[in-house]
């Protein structure tokens, strides 16, 4: 159960706690296989989520959004299963895909909704969708539009907003729920510098108790954000380790921080430098 939050709300509160049967314990993939017609999208035998900020990264058509789209229940894969805080799935279906969806927030990499909303009504909407209590739904979605810099513009349709501020509108309707695991899909993209850097102070906060995947072509989102990143390449895990152990195989450690994380990148993209971790993956 996700707790109210404190009201002396302090800028740092890393925010409520959460029972593991939530996902506070992160989220599990065991014996993934999706395919689109006869190509196999993604093969990935044990991956588990945890609190803290994971980097997904990989060439374009690598599987990242496949494998959100999976983790959010969107998408039905050819084989495996997802589940919630190292439970297995709820025998009552119905019943497992609603803990799924509470405990789950998710940003699609090209958010489609109808621009006649203002941003008061679609974060409304979406707090109304997941299930916040009517009591605190206002005073949720007025903290979650604060923390994303959007009071400003509360009262704009999201059509009329620039891309940047539609897009932190989005993310205001992924978390509005606190949900205990946020999927986002290249949540950086189409922001500026200064907001980039705020929005990663966010997510750094939400990292500290919840499960935050995002998936990123940003080199500065894994330097200066991530705690652990997960490789792609054509379906596969080929690297899942911290930034420090992912810059150490590309050049034995010199510090020269971005060039270093694009340099591995690059590396892993290209077919070098492969590593799962001993136990697959599974952190
Ligand atoms: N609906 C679909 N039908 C057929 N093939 C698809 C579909 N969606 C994705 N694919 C294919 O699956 C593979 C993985 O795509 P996916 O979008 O997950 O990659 P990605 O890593 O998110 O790419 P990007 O960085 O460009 O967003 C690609 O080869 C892509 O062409």
């Amino acid at each position: 159960m996700i707790t109210p939050r404190r009201s002396d709300n302090a800028p740092d509160d890393p925010g409520p706690a959460l029972d593991s049967g939530d996902g506070a314990r992160g989220l599990d993939v065991r014996d993934l296989v999706v395919r689109y017609r006869a190509r196999t999208a993604l093969d990935i035998p044990r991956l588990s989520f945890r609190p803290g900020i994971t980097a997904l990264t990989g060439s374009n058509g690598s599987g990242k959004t496949t494998l959100l789209k999976v983790c959010a229940l969107l998408l039905r894969p050819a084989a495996g299963s997802v589940s919630l805080g190292n439970r297995g799935p709820d025998p009552d279906k119905r019943a497992n895909l609603r803990r799924h969806r509470e405990a789950i927030g998710y940003l699609p990499q090209a958010p489609d909704f109808p621009g006649h909303f203002t941003v008061h009504e679609a974060v409304t909407y979406a707090a109304w969708l997941r299930s916040v209590p009517r009591a605190r739904r206002a005073e949720t979605v007025r903290r979650v539009i604060d923390d994303l810099n959007l009071t400003e513009v509360t009262e704009a349709r999201l059509r009329s907003l620039s891309g940047g501020n539609r897009q932190r509108a989005h993310i205001a309707q992924a978390v509005v729920h606190e949900p205990a695991v946020l999927l986002l899909d290249e949540p950086t993209t189409g922001i500026d510098v200064e907001h980039r850097m705020e929005l990663r102070t966010y997510l750094a906060r939400l990292g500290r108790t919840r499960c935050v995947v995002l998936s990123t072509h940003h080199t500065e989102d894994i330097e200066l954000l991530a705690d652990r990143v997960v490789s792609l390449r054509e379906g596969r895990i080929v690297f899942d380790g911290t930034p420090a152990e992912l810059t150490a195989r590309a050049d034995g450690g010199t510090d020269d921080g971005a060039r270093s994380v694009e340099r591995a990148l690059n590396a892993l993209s290209s077919g070098g430098n492969s590593r799962q971790d001993a136990d697959g993956g599974a952190r």
